[in-house]
Parts: structure tokens; C-alpha cells; sequence
């Protein structure tokens, strides 16, 4: 059993007007046909995708690139799918989603959805309910009402039982508006699905920046398809007290000093760590690991960089970058940067070239000037996996 999805897109946007046949113009930087094609490729259930094209668009269409069987239109929307449904005649095919390329807002929901719907029968379309009063018009006045009851709106994908719905394009003389009329003809029962308001169909040419402004809120907002990138810095201090060492970024440095704190004080991995609780907004080191609480005096920073990590794992993130700067006079960094990159690197499980260890000085100025204290500055990158 394979499902197969067929997007047409052989129609020349006569409505939509334009240099070029509306599913080949731009939408936020791609042709639109691009967007309805990438649906289906990333659609888990989707094993093979057809492109019915215009003979024209066949460059256009190379250009696409990917695996996709590209088929020659006919020439009306029935004659396109027909073409479609004949070149996958005799496969392993046994359900399909039938799409206009001119719909570059379906997700993947709605694609799940329709396939599951499937299994009830031989044929499921999506459709959102008339909401708006329905008129008659005539010669530009209202000529009369239409009661709306029970109307919806047909969208694409529109799904069926591969050898019904090829036996009822064989059967059908031509002139349907969609493929569930087609069903209908032959006797197939077509049940309603969910349909999705932001599925547009881009027909006129104020649809173009209907359907940008809809695939930017997606980009924003979307779980499926977000691109969640975040940034967080951090800050931290301590003050120099008795002692013959500090640690700094994971390294034990030789000091005539020590830093005071009430863990190990490594005041670089504190701001890294705080860095990556404010990408995360979830608060700082010590929202999860109170001073107040004795079994974290003396501890060494490492737990609460793991900690961190570990919270950055679980939210579906990765840390592409971090960048620390220590702030002092003395000691001096720059010989020891490439051990405290390589500590951190340990603890975080991330490869060296993504860690940047640096300092400066503060020209003897400030608490850092008279070698009171180290301060730290980190700031770092998660990506959402
Ligand atoms: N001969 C045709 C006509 C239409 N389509 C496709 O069917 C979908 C829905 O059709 P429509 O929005 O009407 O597209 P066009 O026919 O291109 O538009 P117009 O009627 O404005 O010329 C589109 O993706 C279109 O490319 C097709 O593959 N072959
Ligand atoms: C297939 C379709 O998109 C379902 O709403 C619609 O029927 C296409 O209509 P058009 O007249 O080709 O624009």
C-alpha cells in the first residue's frame, strides 16, 4: 500500500495576471509551487509525488529540483489530473491526494488528516462552512438571498482510493470543478474534512500578499514548520578573596587569589550558564539551584552547565554557539583560552569550533581595574532541532 500525492499546477493564472503563471511567481522568495511541493515531501505518509506542468514550465520545473515524476497537463484542471492518474496507472499505488500547486499554505495537519480519513472510506476532501450571508446579485445590486445551511467551501488535497477515483476519471466527460465532483459522478462517497482557512487557493492577485502575510505567521508561530531561533547573554561577578587558584571556564588557573561564591565561583561558566537559561526564559541559576539550599556550597559549576545542557536537550533545542568573555586584569587568559574552550566543550557536548572563550581588561578601571573581582559576559544561540 503507497500513497501518492498529484499537484497540478498545468494552468496559466490567467485571474492572478502577472509576468509569469501565478504558481511560478514569487511568495517570500520562492515560486509558490515550491511551497505546495515542499508539503508533500515532508509529509511522512507521502511516498511519491507527480507535478503536472505546463509544457513551457519544464525548465521551471527542473529547477525545482528533488525527486518528483513530472507529467504534461491537459488542457483543463480534470485533463491534468486525468494525465496524473494514468502515469501512476499499473504502480504500487493504492491512495492519492489530488492538490492545485496554486494552494502553497497546506500543512501538514491537514495532509495527516486527510489520509486518515481514508480508512473510513474511498473518498475525503477538506472544506471550511460558509460563514457570510450568501447573495444573489444582479448588475451590481442584490437580487435575492441564499440560505447558506449546509454549504461549505471545497479546498485541496482532495483524497481517494487510487483505482476509484482513476475508474471515475475514465468514466467522466470532462467540465469538473474538483475531483470530489468526479467521485461523485461515479457513485463515490466523499466524507468532509477539517478544512484550514489559511488554505488558499492564490487565484487573484490580492491573494499573493494574503498568502505571505499567512506563511509569516506560520514561519512565526507554527509548531510545524518554526524556526525557533533564540539568544540569551549572561552576566555574572565575584570577588577575589584568600586562596591560590580560581577556576575559570572549567580550568583550575594558578592565582595568587581566590574567587569568593558559595559553589566553586568559575564566574565565566555562571554567565554561560545564565546565557542559556535567558534563551530558554527559565529564569537563572538560581531559580534551580538556590544559594539558600547548603548541598550547592562548594559545587563545582559543572552541574549546573550539565543542568542547562540538559534542559536545552529536553526542550528540542540545540546550542549552536557560545561566546564568553572574562573581564580582569590578571590572570592572564589568552594562555589558557584553549583548555577552557576544550573543558567546556566536555561538559556541553557541543564540538570546540562551536565555543569561543575570549577577555580583556577593564585599562585598570573599576572593580576588574583594582583586581578586586572577575566579571564575566556570555551570550549565546539555541536553535530549535
Ligand atoms: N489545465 C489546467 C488548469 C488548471 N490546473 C491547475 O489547477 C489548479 C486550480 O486551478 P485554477 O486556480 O483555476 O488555476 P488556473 O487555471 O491556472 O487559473 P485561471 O483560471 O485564473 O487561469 C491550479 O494549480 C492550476 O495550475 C492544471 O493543472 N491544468
Ligand atoms: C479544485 C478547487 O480548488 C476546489 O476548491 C476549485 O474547484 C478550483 O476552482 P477553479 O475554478 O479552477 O479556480
Amino acid at each position: 500500500m503507497s500513497t501518492a500525492a498529484i499537484i497540478v499546477a498545468a494552468g496559466r493564472g490567467t485571474r492572478a495576471g502577472g509576468d509569469l503563471p501565478k504558481q511560478w511567481q514569487d511568495l517570500r522568495g520562492q515560486p509558490v509551487l515550491a511551497h505546495s511541493l515542499a508539503a508533500f515531501r515532508a509529509a511522512p505518509g507521502i511516498a511519491r509525488v507527480v507535478l503536472v506542468i505546463h509544457p513551457d514550465d519544464r525548465d521551471r520545473a527542473a529547477a525545482l529540483g528533488g525527486a518528483v515524476d513530472l507529467v504534461e497537463g491537459g488542457a483543463s484542471r480534470d485533463a491534468s489530473v486525468r494525465n496524473a492518474l494514468e502515469s501512476l496507472a499499473g504502480s504500487d499505488v493504492t491512495r492519492v491526494l489530488i492538490h492545485d500547486g496554486a494552494r502553497p499554505l497546506v500543512s501538514q495537519a491537514l495532509i495527516a488528516r486527510l489520509i486518515a480519513a481514508l480508512d473510513q472510506g474511498p473518498g475525503a476532501a477538506p472544506a471550511v462552512p460558509v460563514t457570510d450571508a450568501l447573495w444573489r446579485g444582479e448588475a451590481g445590486r442584490v437580487a435575492g438571498t441564499q440560505d447558506r445551511t449546509g454549504l461549505f467551501r471545497a479546498q485541496t488535497p482532495q483524497a481517494f482510493h487510487f483505482d476509484a477515483i482513476l475508474a471515475a476519471h475514465r468514466a467522466h466527460p470532462g467540465g469538473a470543478a474538483d475531483d470530489v465532483e468526479v467521485a461523485r459522478a461515479a457513485g463515490l462517497e466523499v466524507v468532509i474534512v477539517e478544512g484550514d482557512e489559511d488554505n488558499l487557493k492564490v487565484t487573484y492577485p490580492g491573494d499573493f500578499a494574503r498568502a505571505a502575510r499567512s506563511l509569516k505567521d506560520r514561519l512565526l508561530n507554527d509548531k510545524e514548520t518554526a524556526m525557533d531561533i533564540r539568544t540569551g547573554n549572561g552576566f555574572d561577578v565575584h570577588a577575589f578573596g584568600p586562596g591560590d587558584h580560581v577556576w575559570l571556564c572549567g580550568v583550575r588557573v594558578p592565582h595568587h587569589r581566590g574567587l569568593i561564591g558559595h559553589s566553586d565561583a568559575d564566574v565565566g561558566m555562571h554567565a554561560l550558564t545564565d546565557a542559556i537559561y535567558g534563551a530558554l526564559a527559565e529564569g537563572d541559576i538560581g531559580t534551580h539551584f538556590p544559594p539558600s539550599d547548603p548541598q550547592w556550597k562548594g559545587a563545582a559549576s559543572e552541574i549546573f552547565l550539565r543542568h542547562a545542557m540538559g534542559r536545552v536537550a529536553e526542550r528540542g533545542f540545540v546550542l549552536t554557539n557560545c561566546d564568553v568573555t572574562l573581564i580582569c586584569e590578571r590572570p592572564k587568559i589568552g594562555p589558557m583560552a584553549a583548555a577552557m574552550r576544550e573543558a567546556l566543550a566536555g561538559i556541553m557536548g557541543i564540538e570546540i569550533g562551536r565555543i569561543s572563550v575570549k577577555a580583556t581588561t577593564s585599562e585598570k578601571l573599576g572593580f576588574t581595574g583594582r583586581e578586586e573581582g572577575i566579571a564575566s559576559l556570555a551570550s549565546v544561540t539555541l536553535l530549535q532541532a
